[in-house]
């Protein structure tokens, strides 16, 4: 039998940032120098290997993750380029779900952006490199994006390489890294890609560059001796306190623990358009990124993993210590037109092999599983079986109905139909708790151009929403009409294009609107059916207390199960299905019923989705932050094979519930936004106007661009002092006070709908000079004049 790839040698990174920051770019040529690929593509000619799609070729941007393999060093890399536009942040929010690890390109002109803040704060747990890019451009500042970044995403640094330059007649220009760690001056040919002059910095004649080289040790050292007491122990003994004597080894393993704990952050720069920097960011990747076995443990249900799992040099992680069982998470999947439906997993525990029979734990269905492949951009390679650790794609015609994104998927590591063996171990329902879509905000219309086109709408429509949970399709019961919804413009102009051009859906699309929500403000009356087939339920809707949501939610919002209830999310509206612990079939050893949980909760799901998403008394919008609760008592025939009858039961009891309540009892809610706009002192004056006039803006605090009002400040302003920075030329800039150089952050909440075209006002009344970002914030309660202009609208 072939001898597993060690695990030890596995790294699953992501690579995340800002638009266009340059991960495609940074991607490529990592490809290229693992020699994957014998020549590198460019965003610009719309040939690289991980921007495949056709959109993502025309707008030289990146709107899908793409998963790519390649080895180094005797270690295997397997990669996902993440988009850096916001509309698309939930492709980063999944890829991060299964990476163990990431790097953060930073553009080294622009610093910090804050589609970058976005992706470090949810990356917060995940061990991080940060890779400072686009060095050969005029106005990098290495030193500055150093500050900017300890500042403003508070993390300690460790600088594994620094910027070198050589003078032309134009002034300095990057050519290379002097390596901190190997004490090595490294200079790349920009003729020949393949080409490094690479010699040690003590033999150098450049005495700023051996003075820069012994103060970034000795700040590396301070750094991590905070951390590590191996550390300590060997520059006192071994080194004699001598920085420059500590050894490469040494430092390496202490730079790589403090990574895996997050402690820092080590920094590698470069220019991966001018193929400077790309090999020690490989290196680096290797050295300092965790394998699956040093991995943060995954997210899962607790009530069945009593224990602390553990880590196994060939199977990953064991829980409940059973060997036999394998357990993979479904994180996305695409239909190929030529392969049909391909779902790509993270294998956490065991071996995925061809052929075997898997059980899915949202869904509670069993079935076979056809081939299993291993991506390469859009190349498939038919391999045999996944092992832990391992990233790869099921197919096969069975799996179309039975997963979907977010779903745990259990199967035995040796029998091909070892489930009747797993099935009796509570770890046959272990749930990888999956991610949580975040509300869409903007919706369109869509209607079939003839009625003999709407079969094929809702085809290409379903196609949509599978491979990209972040766009819901719903149905507004007065218009009739079918609703498109997304994160953002360009979300949907994205899915429309895919809908005509790709899916040939004959189709009209209107034009896009904000997402508005209605909420309840009290809870309905409890309801109780019971029928003579032997059906009872008892179900009421509440309106969810933000406090105690957040007091149930672990930190990445997806583990809700109390004492006595499990909190099920149902859909993106921050809406969900409570179930309160059975009071007939929990005291039952044995699961009574034909019909398994997992399709019981399904049904309840399935139904308050629909009833839900049917509107609230005021306009009909969705309904949103409801609890749907359905008591402990209920019962159902024990020989029921079908959830038919759980379907329209509890369907008709929520209709009934929520008909009741008085229209006063409901509001209607529109997203709010976070605003950062950074402009010139000189333009403050009629941006804030516009703001706070036309727009509805609330204005929370003016600020210097890269200083932070957070808590933390004061620490990281000290250790930022600490912290020896290479002298740059830029550094000063950031902290000019000159009006006509130094930026101003205008954050401000703002009503999304005010926001809208924003950007071409911002362009006029700055010259251009003007930026802005919005976050989502959440949704919040319209007021009587926004809520009158609603009613004009
Ligand atoms: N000067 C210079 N330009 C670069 C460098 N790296 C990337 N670029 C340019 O920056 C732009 C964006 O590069 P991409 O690689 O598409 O950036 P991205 O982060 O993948 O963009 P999205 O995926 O759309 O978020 C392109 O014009 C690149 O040629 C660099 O090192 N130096």
């Amino acid at each position: 039998m072939k001898i597993p790839f060690p695990l030890a040698r596995l790294r699953n990174i992501g690579i995340i940032a800002h638009i266009d920051a340059g991960k495609t770019t940074t991607t490529e040529r990592l490809l290229y120098y693992a020699g994957k690929i014998s020549r590198f593509g460019d965003v610009h000619t719309g040939d690289t290997i991980t921007d495949f799609l056709p959109q993502e070729r025309a707008r030289g941007i990146t709107i899908q993750n793409a998963t790519v393999s390649l080895p180094w060093n005797k270690h295997v890399i397997n990669l996902i380029d993440t988009p850096g536009h916001m509309d698309f942040f939930y492709e980063v929010m999944r890829a991060l779900k299964v990476l163990d690890g990431c790097v953060v390109v930073m553009d080294a002109v622009a610093g910090v952006q804050s589609q970058t803040e976005t992706c470090w704060k949810f990356a917060r747990k995940v061990p991080k490199i940060c890779f400072i890019n686009k060095m050969d451009r005029v106005g990098a500042g290495y030193s500055r994006t150093l500050m900017e970044l300890i500042w403003k995403l508070n993390s300690r640094v460790v600088l594994v390489n620094i910027p070198i330059f050589k003078k032309t007649q134009d002034g300095d220009s990057f050519c290379g890294v002097l390596d901190i760690v190997n004490q090595k001056v490294m200079k790349w040919d920009l003729n020949d890609p393949e080409k490094i002059d690479i010699s040690d910095v003590l033999d150098s004649e450049n005495d700023s560059l051996i003075e820069q080289y012994t103060k970034c040790r000795q700040s590396m050292v301070d750094t991590l001796s905070l951390f590590d007491d191996v550390l300590v122990k060997s520059f006192l003994e071994h080194a004699d306190g001598d920085y420059l004597k500590l050894d490469s080894k040494t430092l390496n393993e202490s730079i790589r623990k403090a990574t895996i704990q997050n402690q820092v952050t080590p920094i590698v720069c470069g220019s991966s358009f001018k193929n400077i920097g790309v090999q020690p960011l490989l290196d680096s990747i290797i050295n300092y990124l965790p394998s699956p076995l040093e991995a943060v443990f995954p997210d899962v249900n607790k009530d069945v993993i009593k224990g602390p799992m553990k880590r196994d040099d060939k199977l990953g992680i064991l829980f409940n210590e059973n060997k036999d069982l394998c357990a993979a998470l479904a994180f996305k999947i695409i239909h190929d037109p030529i392969r049909g439906t391909m779902v790509f997993v993270r294998i956490y525990s065991g071996i995925l092999k061809n052929g075997h029979t898997v059980h899915n734990t949202t869904t509670g269905k069993s079935f076979k599983i056809g081939k299993l492949v291993r991506m390469n951009a859009n190349i498939p390679e038919e391999i045999t079986h996944l092992n832990a650790g391992e990233i790869g794609v099921i197919t096969g015609s069975t799996i179309s109905e039975n997963i979907s994104t977010g779903d745990t998927l259990i199967s035995h590591s040796i029998k091909k139909d070892g489930l009747k063996t797993l099935s009796r171990k509570p770890e046959f329902n272990l749930k990888i708790n999956p991610m949580i879509t975040p509300p869409p905000v903007f919706t369109v219309s869509i209607e079939p151009r003839t009625l003999g086109n709407k079969k094929s709408m809702e085809d290409a429509l379903h196609i949509l929403t599978v491979e990209d949970p972040s766009l819901h399709v719903s149905h507004d019961a007065e218009s009739g009409q079918i609703l498109l919804s997304g994160m953002g413009e360009l979300h949907l102009q994205i899915a429309k294009n895919r809908l005509l051009n790709e899916l040939n859906a004959e189709v009209e699309v209107g034009k896009v609107m904000v997402s508005y929500k209605e909420i309840i403000n009290k809870g309905s009356n409890e309801i109780t059916i019971q029928n003579e087939n032997g059906y009872k339920f008892t179900i009421n809707v509440s309106p969810i207390e933000e406090e105690k949501l957040a007091s149930l939610l672990s930190e990445d919002g997806s583990n809700l199960v109390t004492e006595n209830e499990t909190w099920y999310p149902l859909g993106s509206d921050n809406n969900y299905l409570v179930m309160e612990k059975n009071i007939k079939y929990a005291l039952e050893k044995e699961w009574p019923l034909q019909l398994s949980y997992e399709s019981i909760v399904n049904s309840l799901i399935s139904s308050s989705v629909v009833v839900l998403q049917h509107g609230g008394k005021r306009r009909n919008f969705p309904l949103y932050s409801c609890a749907v609760k359905v008591k402990g008592d209920w019962e159902i025939p024990i020989d029921t094979t079908s959830p038919m009858e759980i379907l329209s039961i509890s369907r008709s009891i929520l209709s009934k519930t929520l008909t009741d309540l008085p229209e006063e009892e409901y509001s209607v809610l529109e997203p709010s936004m976070n605003l950062k706009v950074l402009v010139n002192q000189k333009d403050m004056g009629p941006v804030i106007q516009d703001l706070t006039g036309a727009r509805s803006c609330t204005i929370l605090s003016i600020e210097e661009d890269s200083l932070t009002k957070d808590e933390n400040a004061v620490e990281f302003q000290k250790i930022a002092h600490d912290q020896y920075l290479p002298p740059d030329s830029t550094l000063n800039m950031a902290r000019l006070e000159n009006d006509d150089i130094s930026k101003k952050v205008i954050n401000a909440t703002a009503p999304l709908k005010a926001m809208m075209a924003y950007s071409n006002k911002l362009r006029s009344l700055t010259q251009g000079r003007g930026e802005f970002y919005m976050t989502y914030r959440g949704m919040e309660k319209l007021t009587q004049d926004r809520m009158n202009s609603l009613d004009d609208a």
